[in-house]
């Protein structure tokens, strides 16, 4: 009887670590729970702190989530810290790999910077409320006229109430080893403020981590942030030209610092 406690205490959860596939979804599932745990945490710190709704709340957000890096195995090497150091309004824009690309935005998080979020996020549980905290806008993806509106006074904000807010302009996440063509939402909000934008490329998670194999390894991610994109003067018909420019600067960081992508089987387009 001990021989087969000791099996099943020893032998079987030795045998689970080794599996790729067990590793993959107990990091997957740790990192949901441990977050909507540090969603528990998070709300009442934040309505202890600014009353509800607040951007300042992501200051509580970013120190809270900056260490669950370490439980997943991951590191982050941030490069040109340099061109954050911007005064006032921005936009941030990034590549969108994976939920996991929270925790490299919680790395670079500036002062009174939120998102730009689908608005189904808000109905993830206390990570929701949060992010509701946070101050993030949320925008209905199956509605541009609502998602316009809702940007056009995300920009008149930025501009009064000096913020900045990080969208993801490939709209969706992409692990296809390229990035996909941009929408245009950042740039007309870019343009609607006057204001900069800054882009911060993620190199690719490919080496660690595979939703299709089902593979989660430890790694290390690089954070190129860019040089800024100027929009003082630009009008909205600027708006394709400054979609495509900033979409070539961001794909050749990207490409530059994970490899080419892999065979796809169209190859990428612009737009
Ligand atoms: C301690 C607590 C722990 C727990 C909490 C932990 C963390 C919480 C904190 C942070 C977590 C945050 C995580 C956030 C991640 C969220 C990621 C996402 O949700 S990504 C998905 C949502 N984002 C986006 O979709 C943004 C990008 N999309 C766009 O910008 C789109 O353009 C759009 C506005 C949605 C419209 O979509 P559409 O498909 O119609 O796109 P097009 O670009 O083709 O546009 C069509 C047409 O409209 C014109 N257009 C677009 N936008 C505008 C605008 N704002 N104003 C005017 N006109 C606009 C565009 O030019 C096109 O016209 P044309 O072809 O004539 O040029
Ligand atoms: C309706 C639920 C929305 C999904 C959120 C699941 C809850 C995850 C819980 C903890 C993870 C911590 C941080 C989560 C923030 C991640 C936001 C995110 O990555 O949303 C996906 C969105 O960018 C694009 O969605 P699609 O790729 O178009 O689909």
């Amino acid at each position: 009887m001990d021989a087969l406690w000791m099996v099943l205490l020893l032998v079987v959860p030795a045998l689970l670590l080794t599996s790729s596939t067990f590793v993959f979804y107990f990091k997957k599932c740790f990192y949901v729970g441990y977050m909507m745990i540090l969603g528990i945490v998070a709300m009442p710190l934040c309505i202890l702190k600014s009353g509800g709704r607040d951007i300042e709340n992501m200051r509580i957000i970013r120190n809270l989530v900056r260490h669950v890096k370490y439980f997943l195995g991951l590191r982050f090497e941030v490069s040109g810290w340099e061109h954050l150091q911007t005064e006032g309004p921005y936009v941030i824009i990034s590549n969108h790999q994976s939920s996991l690309d929270v925790l490299g935005m919680m790395e670079v998080l500036p002062d009174r910077c939120s998102m730009i979020a689908k608005k189904e996020l808000i109905y993830a549980g206390t990570v929701g409320m949060v992010c509701w905290l946070g101050g993030i806008v949320f925008i209905n993806r199956k509605k541009t006229s609502d998602a316009k509106s809702v940007m056009a006074d995300a920009a008149k904000t930025m501009q009064d109430e000096k913020i900045r807010l990080w969208v993801f302009p490939e709209g969706t996440r992409n692990q296809k080893g390229d990035l996909l063509p941009f929408k245009k939402g950042a740039f007309h909000l870019a343009v609607q403020a006057q204001a900069p934008i800054i882009p911060i490329v993620f190199s690719s998670y490919r080496s660690f981590y595979l939703t299709k194999e089902k593979e989660f390894k430890s790694g290390s991610i690089t954070l190129k942030i860019l040089p800024k994109i100027e929009t003082k003067g630009l009008t909205t018909d600027d708006v394709a030209t400054l979609t495509d420019q900033a979409y070539d600067i961001m794909r050749s960081a990207f490409l530059e610092m994970s490899g080419p992508a892999p065979l796809l089987s169209n190859g990428p387009s612009k737009h």
